[in-house]
Order: structure tokens, then sequence, then C-alpha cells
């Protein structure tokens, strides 16, 4: 079988579109966040979702000793702030700039993002580069639900629908 360099693999994976999300901890390992595109739904029995972080992240210390994560879908406002989260920002400024609340675990909840789910960490794994974190949701908030920010081809995109009555209203579950 042929290998394929990373490079390649990294090119190819610019055409796949993905949402964007920030991923935030809190405990006694203190705050944390990242943006993250490498997430997805597993099962919802019990409802749970996959997040993979890289290893060498600041956050990685305080996520994987907290154990908890609150994964915060972003709309397409979000742009700036997932600038920010995407690397080489202090914590503290990156959640300067923006609202936060908590649900269950205490892990920061970004007040105005298209979908909160708040999580244990139930198990992880090792691949390559990165952790894959299999996360059970303990809590969950969302919005109206009219758009999403998404990156593809290196770039951000919005994506939103005019009609957003099939998702329901602003809902919060589970809230502690
Ligand atoms: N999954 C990830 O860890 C991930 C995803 C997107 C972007 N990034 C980071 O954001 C920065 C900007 O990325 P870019 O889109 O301009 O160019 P890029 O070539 O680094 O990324 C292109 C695509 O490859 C994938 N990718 C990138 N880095 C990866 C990694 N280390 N492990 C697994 N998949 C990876 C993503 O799907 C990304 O959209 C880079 O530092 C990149 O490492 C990381
Ligand atoms: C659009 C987009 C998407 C992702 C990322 C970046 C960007 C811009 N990054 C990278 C991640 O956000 C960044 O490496 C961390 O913020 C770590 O940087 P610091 O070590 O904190 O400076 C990222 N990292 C990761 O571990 N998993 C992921 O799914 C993603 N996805």
């Amino acid at each position: 079988m042929q290998d394929v360099a990373p490079r390649d693999y990294r090119d190819a994976m610019a055409c796949l579109g993905a949402a964007v999300s920030i991923v935030t901890t809190d405990g006694s390992a203190g705050r944390a966040g990242f943006t993250a595109s490498a997430i997805c739904s597993v099962t919802d029995d019990p409802p749970t979702l996959l997040v993979c972080i890289n290893r060498g992240s600041s956050a990685y210390a305080s996520v994987t000793r907290n154990k908890v994560v609150c994964v915060n879908v972003l709309s397409a406002r979000h742009e700036q702030l997932s600038r920010l989260f995407g690397g080489k920002v202090p914590a503290e400024e990156r959640f300067a700039a923006a609202a936060w609340s908590t649900l269950a675990t205490g892990a920061p909840v970004l007040t105005d993002c298209a979908a909160a789910f708040d999580c244990r960490i139930a198990d992880v794994v090792n691949v390559g580069t990165h952790d894959v974190l299999f996360c059970q949701i303990v809590a969950l908030q969302r919005s109206g639900c009219t758009d999403n920010l998404i990156y593809f081809g290196r770039a951000y995109h919005a994506v939103g629908v005019t009609n957003s009555a099939e998702a329901g209203p602003e809902s919060a579950v589970g809230r502690s």
C-alpha cells in the first residue's frame, strides 16, 4: 500500500467543510479553550460526541486533567472569536472577548453560541498526534439554530437557513 504524505492528507481534508466549535474546560487544572473542527456525533444512547485534541495544544493538560469539556458550536458572527481561540493568544485574552456562563460541569458556555454540549470525558484514545475524547453529554443549551460558522478550503464561511421552525425555540436541558 502506498504511503500518503501529511501535506497531501491536509490538502484533501481542506475539501471537507466542517462546523467550527470552541471547546472549553474549567476545574482544578485551570480554565482553557481551543477552536476545533474535528468533532462529531457518536451515539444518541447515551448521548456522546467525540473531540480530537492535539496533545501539543496549550489546552491539552487542563482538558485531560479536568475531565470535562463544553463544546460550543459557533454561529457565523463568531469568526473573530474562533481566530482568537485558534492559537498563540493567552487563555485570559481568549475568554475576555466573549460572555460565558456554565451548565452542569463548570466548563465555560458561550452565551450566544448555536448549541452547547456540556460533557464529561468518558474515554480517551491516543491516535498519532491527537487524543480522541469520547464525551458524554450531561447538559445542553441551544439557540434558534439559524446559522453556523463553517471552515472549508482553509477559510471561514457562513451557512444559514431562513426558516428555523424545525430547530425549535431556544432551550436548555440539564442545567444544574
Ligand atoms: N484537527 C486539527 O487538529 C485541525 C483542524 C483544522 C485546523 N487545524 C490547525 O489550524 C491551522 C490552520 O490550518 P489550515 O486549514 O490553514 O491548513 P492545514 O493544512 O493545516 O489544514 C487543512 C485541513 O487538514 C486538517 N488538519 C490540519 N491539521 C491537522 C492535524 N494536525 N491533524 C489532523 N488534521 C489536521 C483539517 O481538516 C484542516 O481543515 C493549522 O495550524 C492546523 O494544524 C488543526
Ligand atoms: C478552524 C480551526 C479548526 C481547528 C483548529 C484551528 C482552527 C483555526 N485547531 C487548532 C487549535 O485551535 C489550536 O492549535 C489550539 O488553539 C492550540 O493553540 P495553542 O497551543 O493554544 O496556541 C484544532 N486543534 C485540535 O486539536 N483539534 C481540532 O479539531 C482543531 N480544529
